[in-house]
């Protein structure tokens, strides 16, 4: 079995179920870790920057101390300006470069954020993204991997320079009054303990207005995703409504953790305003009682102030850390969701005429979650390539699962499922869907031009190839029509084009890629004769040397079929021609009767395909 899933489902399911702030301190810290540690290197030299600008800045009251006491003397005052102004300048200059290089590589990190989760979430199992919501993991891409912008860089020199400086500072000042400094530490260690307690409100915060994002990204991506619904059903307002409630939510989180990061902040100020005013009483009774210098008190109430700095980062880093704190528990969130194993990568095209493929069910069982019922209940039938066998059956009968589990956007539950003859567990998956050519029902056409569309399964493929695609499925005049030709812009979801155009752009697209089995699952909207015709005869013609599996709804292509299946309620109930099944099976005599969708040319080709290759036989229905 070459899918294997990479993390434990059952884990998975629980990281995707349970509350994000649920993840561990020290998983924090390892996932943050890990994102920061390709720019370690980097991050140093910024850091060291910094630092060199902070010990630039550290000297300055130094040299101002000099300056004041040399002010009553008859020395010249000019070397020691001209020495201030250096430090400030270097000091500058070197912070600046500091700032360039965190600033680029903060942007690395979001980048390489990005590149790892869209490689992970383009590769998610399909039952993965239909537990989730497609719009809150976009957000996750686009909104949270931005909030690590700061925490793997600005907030680690932020950590590193502050605490270097904090210390630094305290050392100065207790060089100058060891008593200052000791009413100094214990204003701070009391307002720094009420910061501790902020803290985790600010993580609280920001995880909700991210989740409250991610909630904004969903309601437009359902809106956007069915626009032309949401206006014929006059539900634009209700739908705004609804972006503006989540974007309220957003704004209204977003505030709360603003609001604790400004109590963090303000607590900076007030710290070093009240030691301020500490130091200046007591520094000022020290003063009078000849303990300590003017010029000593003015020296220790400049490094007060320089404090701020210091103090200011450390409490920055530290909210920065709540913020990337919540922002990581999304993204790992959504890294632990279940991802699908390509293997091998796809073989390069052939050149020859690929043989066509052989599909064998083996009493296939499945459903889609374990909550859910059992959709097929052991199917069973075989189907040797080349030639055009329709799947048929009332709605909801399991035949578009069938197709699903072929191309194995889910595992069987029980039973085999051949494809040549090879278990299709055992098969990478890219050599498997390298095989096989697959147009959705609602056939989708990507935004972008036609020739785009076109090269999405084969990039390679050549101009002689789209060529022979577009005369095959009857595309060449259209595309002569069109002002750009192969470059026109076909819309988003391809609404510029007609409902049977987009059905054969799709069946070009999957023809493009050469596939040795095409998995068609017909359209239940009615086509006019023109394009009915036109699809009738690209399916005829390609089903003479590829395995052509179709899920019909018109009577049109089932009475051309090689074969059909009529499944039932998850069953096989029957394989034949359409002539043999209307002689003896009654469902689908019913079928043929009252459900298929009538030929839109009036042609009704009930007679059945007299030519049709003898029926296979179902290998058993259970
Ligand atoms: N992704 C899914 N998750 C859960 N249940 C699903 C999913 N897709 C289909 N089903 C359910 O599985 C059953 C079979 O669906 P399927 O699409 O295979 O039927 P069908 O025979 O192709 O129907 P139709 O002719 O209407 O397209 C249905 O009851 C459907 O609700």
């Amino acid at each position: 079995m070459t899918t294997t899933a990479t993390t434990d489902p059952a884990a998975a399911a629980t990281a995707a179920t349970t509350d994000p702030q649920k993840l561990s301190a020290r998983e924090t810290w390892q996932a943050l870790y890990r994102h920061f540690r390709p720019h370690r290197g980097v991050v140093a030299l910024g850091t060291l920057c910094t630092l060199i600008g902070a010990a630039t800045a550290l000297l300055q009251p130094l040299a101002a101390k000099s300056l004041v006491e040399r002010l009553g003397g008859d020395g010249s005052i000019a070397g020691l300006l001209l020495l201030l102004t250096a430090l400030v300048v270097l000091g500058t200059a070197i912070e600046s470069v500091g700032a360039y290089v965190l600033e680029r590589t903060a942007e690395s990190v979001v980048l390489a954020a990005r590149r790892s989760l869209v490689g992970r979430l383009l590769r998610l199992r399909l039952a993965e993204v239909e537990r989730t919501q497609p719009g809150d993991l976009m957000s996750r891409i686009t909104s949270d991997t931005t909030l690590l912008r700061a925490v793997t860089t600005q907030s680690v020199v932020s950590a590193i320079s502050g605490g270097l400086s904090f210390l630094a500072t305290l050392a100065m000042m207790a060089l100058l009054d060891p008593v200052l400094l000791g009413v100094t530490l214990g204003v701070i260690v009391l307002i720094g303990g009420c910061v501790a307690l902020v803290m985790p409100k600010i993580a609280q915060a920001t995880q909700r207005a991210q989740e409250a994002v991610g909630t904004v990204s969903t309601a437009l991506e359902r809106a956007f995703g069915a626009f032309r619904t949401v206006k014929a059903s006059g539900a634009e307002q209700r739908e705004t409504e609804a972006v503006e409630a989540a974007a309220h939510e957003a704004w209204r989180h977003g505030v709360r953790s603003a609001k604790w990061q400004a109590v963090a902040w303000s607590s900076v100020g007030l710290a070093v305003q009240v030691s301020f005013l500490a130091v200046l009483g007591i520094g000022g009774s020290r003063v009078a009682s000849g303990a300590t210098s003017v010029a000593t008190l003015v020296a220790f109430l400049l490094y007060l102030f320089y404090l701020i700095d210091p103090v200011s980062r450390l409490v920055e880093a530290a909210s920065q850390y709540q913020v990337g704190s919540a922002a990581i528990a999304r993204i790992v969130q959504a890294e632990r969701l279940e991802t699908e194993d390509a293997g091998e990568p796809s073989p390069p095209p052939t050149t020859t005429a690929p043989a066509p493929a052989s599909v064998v069910f083996d009493e296939v069982t499945f459903r889609y979650r374990d909550d859910l019922p059992y959709v097929h209940h052991g199917v069973s039938f075989e189907v040797p390539g080349p030639g055009m066998t329709a799947f048929v059956g009332p709605s909801g009968a399991g035949k578009t699962t069938v197709f699903a589990l072929i191309e194995r956007f889910y595992e069987a539950t029980g039973g085999r499922i051949l494809v040549d003859g090879e278990d299709v567990r055992d098969l990478p998956l890219a050599r498997l869907r390298g095989a096989i050519g697959y147009v959705e029902q609602d056939a989708p056409v990507l935004a972008g031009t036609l020739r785009e569309n076109l090269l999405f399964a084969a990039p390679e493929a050549t101009e002689a190839d789209i060529h022979g695609v577009l005369v095959r499925a009857k595309l060449d005049a259209l595309v002569e029509r069109l002002p750009d030709g192969l470059d026109t812009v076909v819309g988003h979801r391809g609404s510029k084009l007609s409902g049977g155009e987009r059905q054969r752009v799709a069946i070009a697209r999957a023809l493009l890629r050469k596939p040795r089995l095409l998995l068609l699952d017909e359209a239940t909207s009615q086509l006019d004769a023109v394009n009915e015709l036109a699809l009738r005869d690209v399916v005829t013609e390609v089903s003479r040397d590829v395995t052509v599996l179709v899920v019909a709804h018109r009577l049109s292509t089932v009475t051309l079929a090689d074969r059909i299946v009529v499944m039932d309620a998850g069953r096989v109930r029957a394989v034949g021609t359409h002539t043999e099944l209307v002689a003896r099976d009654p469902l689908y005599g019913e079928l043929a009767a009252t459900q298929f969708l009538a030929s839109a040319d009036g042609g009704n080709g009930a007679g059945g395909n007299g030519a049709a290759t003898p029926a296979g036989t179902p290998r058993g229905t259970p």
